[in-house]
C-alpha cells in the first residue's frame, strides 16, 4: 500500500464490489479509486448503478459483495455507529435537492453537522465557509430567500464544513437552471483546484462531466469506461453509444 502514497493517494477504493436489491443486481464487480485532490464524474444509462455507486462509496449503502474503503478504514469492519461516525467526519454528501432545513438560516444549516458531532462551530468558521461558496452576505438568510444555485450552495458548504476527504454529489445541478447550475460546477472545481478537494459527482449532464478530471461510464452495475480530460461533445458521443449499446442488449 505505501507505493500508493503520494500524488496517486486514493481517499475511496471499491474493490469487486456488488450490490444486489433483492434479484437485481445494481453493482457488479466494481473496481474503482479516487484520487486526493480529483474530480470524477460518474455517467451511464437510467438505472445503471450510479446513485448505487455513490451511496454504497459514501457508507449509506452496504456491499453485498467486496470492500470499500475510505483511506485505510475498510467500512465493512465498522458497525452502524462506527459508519455513522465516519460519514460525520469524512465524507460529504450533496443531493439534487439540497435537502436544506427550512427554519434555519444559510449559517445555521452550515453549522448543523458540527452540532451534529456534539462541536461547537465558530461563527468564524461557518462564515469562512459561506465565502469560499461565495454566499457570505447571504449568513442569515433563511433556504425561501435564496435562488436555487445560493440553495445548493448552502448545501456545498454545509457538506464542507467538517473538511471531509471526499465531496459526493448525486445530480447537484439537475434542479438548476443552465447558468446557476454553471455556478455550481465552478465552484466544485474551484474547490478541487485550490484546497485539493476530492469530488465525485453524478450527472446526467455531458457539460457537467466536462467539469471532471475523469469520467467513469457504468453500464448495467458494470463499470464500462473511463475518459480523462473529458470534453463535453466526447462524453455525449460516448453514452450515446452506450445507451445504444446497453437499449439493443436489453431488446435481444
Ligand atoms: N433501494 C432499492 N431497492 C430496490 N432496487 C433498487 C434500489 N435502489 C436502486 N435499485 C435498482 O438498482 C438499479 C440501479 O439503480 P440506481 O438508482 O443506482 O441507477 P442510476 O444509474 O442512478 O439511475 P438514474 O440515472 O435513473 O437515477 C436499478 O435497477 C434500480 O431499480
Amino acid at each position: 500500500m505505501t507505493e500508493a502514497r503520494g500524488a496517486a493517494e486514493e481517499v475511496v477504493s471499491l474493490e469487486g464490489v456488488q450490490k444486489r436489491f433483492g434479484s437485481v443486481v445494481a453493482l457488479d464487480s466494481v473496481t474503482l479509486g479516487f484520487a486526493r485532490g480529483t474530480f470524477t464524474a460518474v455517467m451511464g444509462p437510467s438505472g445503471s448503478g450510479k446513485s448505487t455507486l455513490l451511496q454504497t462509496a459514501a457508507g449509506l449503502e452496504r456491499p453485498t459483495a467486496g470492500t470499500v474503503r475510505v483511506g485505510d478504514t475498510d467500512l465493512g469492519t465498522l458497525s452502524e455507529t462506527g459508519l455513522t461516525l465516519l460519514r460525520r467526519e469524512r465524507i460529504g454528501f450533496v443531493f439534487q435537492s439540497f435537502n436544506l432545513l427550512s427554519s434555519l438560516t444559510a449559517e445555521q444549516n452550515v453549522a448543523l453537522p458540527l452540532r451534529l458531532a456534539g462541536r461547537k462551530p465558530s461563527r468564524k468558521d461557518v462564515r469562512a465557509v459561506l465565502q469560499t461558496v461565495g454566499l457570505a452576505d447571504r449568513a442569515r438568510h433563511r433556504p425561501a430567500e435564496l435562488s436555487g444555485g445560493q440553495q445548493q450552495r448552502v448545501a456545498i458548504a454545509r457538506a464542507i464544513i467538517t473538511k471531509p476527504d471526499v465531496l459526493f454529489a448525486d445530480e447537484p445541478t439537475g434542479a438548476l437552471d443552465s447558468r446557476t447550475g454553471r455556478e455550481v460546477l465552478a465552484l466544485l472545481r474551484s474547490m478541487v483546484d485550490t484546497q485539493g478537494q476530492t469530488v465525485v459527482m453524478v450527472t446526467h449532464d455531458p457539460f457537467a462531466a466536462s467539469h471532471a478530471d475523469r469520467v467513469v461510464f457504468l453500464g448495467d452495475g458494470r463499470l464500462v469506461a473511463e475518459m480523462k480530460a473529458p470534453t463535453a461533445q466526447a462524453v455525449a458521443e460516448r453514452m450515446t453509444a452506450l445507451e445504444t449499446a446497453f437499449e439493443t442488449a436489453a431488446e435481444a
